[in-house]
């Protein structure tokens, strides 16, 4: 850890930094200084660059151009491991915990003390426990993480990037999937950490958290840096303007449609050990699922869409049909819809390409006689990449090489090709798992407006939600999950963030 005793200078300098893929710039002469005891801000829209700057800078990808160096001594690394060993760690979106070890066991994952070949347990432990206690971590270590909430996993992974001894750690959108309680731990341990002399470069679409937490900003536009000051001297207007080029409302998204016909009725059900005394939703209305991480609102979705087989009760009734789907297949047929969240894993298929991945749901809708019609699914495809300002390539680009942001949009994508090709017959009911995780506030903005297009022609949509503002922006009724069941629903007159927070605890 001595390392982190901070020299007067920047820690880690970027000069002149330029990358381009097959041609396309994607970096274009970005500089950035990071000093000791400082959070660094890097934003920037989907496919602004952000990734591949920390990329770079990680030893994960080699630059066309430019120079990096760490306290003044100009570096060139190879792999992450050269990177390391200057003394750059990285924690990434995805946590790197294994649930069934304890905690203790996943600090010290292959650095165990061994004795004949066998794991001493009690050195394990006193060492893990010295580490906790040297960055103030309050875990309990015999804890197995599955069992702990995501909040406390990441401490723990960004931990583990710690052990390393690192000067420059590198976070990458931390917070994503964390609720407002959970951020709020691990903020307080990395202020903990900048305090100790750390520099921290931060990722994030989240501004409040910048603006809360972090000194200085840098913002990329197409690859090029157009902003770089301390947080103190602007404001979050004028760095959304920066990134998106427009200012973007702080409105209500809300459909306030009215409330149609009921098209989504549980009642005395139990979902994955989620008691569920009764959920409806109209036609026309948007609403929500609050809960802690891992509360059930994913299982409720996932079941509706078919994905966990069937569901038994007397009194089911899903998008206007009795019973619950018992295949996808079903799901979809009955203009069931679903944007899963963890999108690599459940939403996408990461070997196909943007047009294929856009038109999975919808080959029979675009075949005759068994062949996709070539000019109908180009011409869908290259629509919603439009409609949804997809940055990419082209259709044939593969969906891997799309930053976070723009793999969420062709996810969503894929159903609005759908219920163009479904025509007006079936009004869909569409169900949002975090469904704009990793998306930049323009993006968001866009895809609100389109979920409240959705719900005012009549569609019913069911969300859940990490980030409880956006649910408070979008949802006419929030239904809050506490104590293993799904509880009281608050009406938009009675929303605040302190009360979805106090619903569900
Ligand atoms: N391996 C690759 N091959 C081709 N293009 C790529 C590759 N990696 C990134 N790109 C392109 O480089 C651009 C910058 O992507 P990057 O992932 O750095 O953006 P980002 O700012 O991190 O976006 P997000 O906020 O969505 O994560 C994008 O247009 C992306 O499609």
């Amino acid at each position: 850890m001595d390392r982190i005793a901070a020299p007067a200078g920047p820690r880690l300098s970027a000069r002149g930094i330029g990358k381009s893929f097959h041609g396309n710039p994607a970096l274009a002469d970005v500089d950035l200084d990071l000093r000791g005891g400082e959070m660094l801000a890097l934003v920037g829209a989907n496919g602004a660059g952000k990734s591949t700057l920390v990329k770079i800078v990680c030893g994960a990808l080699g630059a066309d151009h430019g120079e990096i160096r760490v306290d003044g001594r100009p570096v060139s690394f190879r792999s992450v491991r050269d990177a390391l060993a200057a003394g750059i760690a990285v924690a990434h979106q995805q946590v790197a915990i294994i649930p069934s070890l304890t905690a203790a066991e996943n600090i010290m994952l292959g650095r165990e003390p061994l004795r004949g070949g066998l794991i001493r347990n009690g050195p394990l432990y006193a060492e893990a426990g010295r580490i906790a206690r040297r960055f103030g971590i309050d875990i309990a270590l015999d804890r197995e993480c599955g069992e702990l909430g995501l909040g406390e996993n990441k401490i723990l992974d960004i931990l583990k990037a710690m052990e390393s001894g690192p000067a420059i750690l590198i976070l990458d959108e931390p917070t994503a999937s964390l609720t407002l309680n959970e951020s709020r731990k691990l903020f307080a341990f990395l202020s903990d950490l900048k305090a100790q002399g750390l520099a921290i470069l931060f990722i994030s679409h989240h501004l409040n958290e910048i603006f809360e937490h972090c000194d200085h900003v840098v913002v990329l536009k197409d690859g090029r840096k157009v902003h770089d000051g301390p947080v103190a001297a602007t404001t979050p207007a004028a760095v959304v303007q920066m990134m998106v080029g427009r200012a973007i409302e702080d409105t209500d998204w809300s459909s306030s449609a009215g409330r149609e016909a009921v098209t989504l009725r549980l009642r005395d059900v139990t979902i994955a050990g989620l008691k569920v005394p009764e959920l409806t939703v109209h036609a026309g209305e948007i609403v929500g699922l609050a809960g802690v991480l891992g509360g059930g609102q994913t299982q409720v979705l996932e079941t509706l869409a078919g994905d966990a087989g069937a569901l038994a009760g007397r009194d089911i009734l899903v998008n206007g049909k009795p019973g619950c789907p018992a295949s996808v297949s079903e799901a979809i047929d009955r203009g069931v819809y679903l944007v899963a969240d963890e999108r690599l894993r459940k939403a996408l298929f990461p070997g196909l390409s943007v047009e294929e991945n856009l038109l999975t749901a919808s080959l029979a809708a675009n075949s005759r006689f068994g062949f996709m019609q070539g000019g109908a699914v180009a011409a869908a495809a290259r629509q919603a990449i439009g409609r949804l300002a997809i940055k990419c390539a082209g259709p044939g680009q593969d969906i891997l090489q799309l930053s976070g942001g723009n793999q969420q949009k062709v996810a969503f994508g894929r159903w609005l090709i759908r219920m163009a090709g479904a025509g007006g017959g079936t009004k869909p009911l569409l169900l949002l798992d975090n469904p704009t995780e990793g998306v930049d506030v323009g993006s968001k903005a866009e895809l609100y407006a389109l979920i409240r297009d959705l719900a005012r022609a009549g569609a019913s949509v069911l969300i859940a939600s990490a980030e409880f503002p956006e649910m408070l922006k979008l949802c006419d009724r929030i239904y809050c999950i506490a104590h293993g069941s799904l509880g009281r629903c608050l009406e938009r007159t009675e929303f605040s963030e302190e009360r979805l927070l106090l619903e569900v605890n």
